[in-house]
């Protein structure tokens, strides 16, 4: 007789909800992430798969469906951008091939070469990201389940930007320099409206704290701390507390690092919304116990001690993964809507 196996995921949990509906042959569930250029959509949207975990989440990248390729592009000046210079028709087809539940051949493209490369076969997973410069775009929007919207300032965006086009993608300076400078007006004139059709908004700016600091300022972090502004629709979710525990008397110590949480209710193209501001060092242990709190919300062990890639990353990062994962994870865990 064959061993029974372990249910993967605690019965009655969001994950085995996830798990379950899926394996009964209910579609999979997709999530746009657009945004520009290194901008950080992956870096922010990595939080979702690293709490969900690589059993219930898969990622796509829109960057196959470039018409051409990095050498193309410079002989004929189109920029990717622009959405006539990317197979938009095509990747609304193959995702909603994806969406009924059918593998798709995903075409590819390489950074470090600036080469397509041959398509992968991408078989449904119960939630899908998709992340890229148009995901957002009229063509997708029937498709999507949930859509987030990565903003960075153009001061961030150039440092994040130059430095890994340089490094990992093979430009010259002047080069990514070039392409930084033109594609400013593309931005606003392709990609920036899609922030209006998101349900998350995460903007991105250098750390304001230095602003609120009194004559001299000890540690102004701007080196090393972003200031995060998450713009959520408030959901009717009636759920079991969040904590997020901050040592008070941490904060009288000489070594107190400076960091900021704020929650501001605001209008956003007519409609309220709550903006969450983070900015500074977060306290590493709060992080922490908000992280196993949300894991334990979707029904998944506690994070084990040892260093994960995702928990290497700035705490500041960290703590804006958990607050763009949670909207979604709150628009899953309510009944009107998918799980
Ligand atoms: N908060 C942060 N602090 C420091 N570096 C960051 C931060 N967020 C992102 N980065 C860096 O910025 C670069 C771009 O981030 P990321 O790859 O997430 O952007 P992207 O929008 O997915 O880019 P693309 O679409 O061009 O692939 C990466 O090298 C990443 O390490
Ligand atoms: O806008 C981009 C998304 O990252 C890239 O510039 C585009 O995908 C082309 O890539 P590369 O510059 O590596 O040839």
């Amino acid at each position: 007789m064959e061993n029974a196996q372990p249910p993967r995921f605690a019965e009655g949990s969001l994950a085995h909800a996830l798990r379950d509906r899926f394996d009964r042959g209910q579609r999979p569930l997709l999530v746009g992430v657009a945004g520009d250029s290194g901008s950080g959509k992956t870096t922010y949207t990595e939080g979702i798969e690293w709490l969900l975990g690589a059993d219930l989440v898969s990622q796509i990248s829109l960057d196959g469906y470039h018409k051409e390729d990095r050498a193309t592009r410079r002989q004929s000046g189109a920029s990717p951008l622009d959405p006539n210079a990317n197979h938009l028709a095509q990747a609304a087809a193959d995702l909603a091939q994806l969406q009924q539940g059918i593998a798709v051949d995903i075409p590819r493209y390489d950074h470090r070469q600036g080469q397509f490369l041959p398509p992968r076969r991408h078989t449904p997973t119960p939630v899908i990201l998709i992340e890229g410069l148009h995901t957002l775009y009229p063509e997708f929007q029937s498709l999507l389940d949930f859509r987030i919207f990565v903003d960075s300032d153009v001061r961030v965006k150039r440092e994040w930007k130059f430095t890994r086009d340089t490094q990992e993608r093979g430009y010259a300076d002047t080069e990514a320099e070039s392409q930084i400078a033109s594609r400013a007006d593309e931005f606003e004139k392709w990609l920036a409206d899609q922030q209006y059709a998101a349900d998350v908004v995460v903007r991105i700016h250098p750390s304001t704290l230095g602003t609120l600091a009194l004559d001299g300022v000890e540690d102004d972090c701007n080196d090393t701390c972003y200031h995060i502004e998450v713009i959520v629709t408030p959901n009717q979710l009636s759920q079991g507390s969040l904590y997020f525990p901050v040592d008070l008397s941490t904060m009288t110590r000489q070594e107190a690092l400076p960091f900021m949480l704020a929650m501001i209710p605001s209008r956003f193209q007519g409609h309220g919304v709550n903006v969450l501001h983070v900015d500074g060092h977060m306290p590493l242990a709060a992080l922490d116990t908000l992280e196993n709190e949300i894991r334990q919300f979707i029904g998944k062990p506690a994070a084990p001690a040892t260093t994960t890639a995702s928990q290497a990353l700035p705490p500041t990062i960290r703590f804006a993964q958990m607050l763009v994962a949670w909207p979604f994870l709150g628009h899953l865990a309510t009944p009107t809507n998918a799980v």
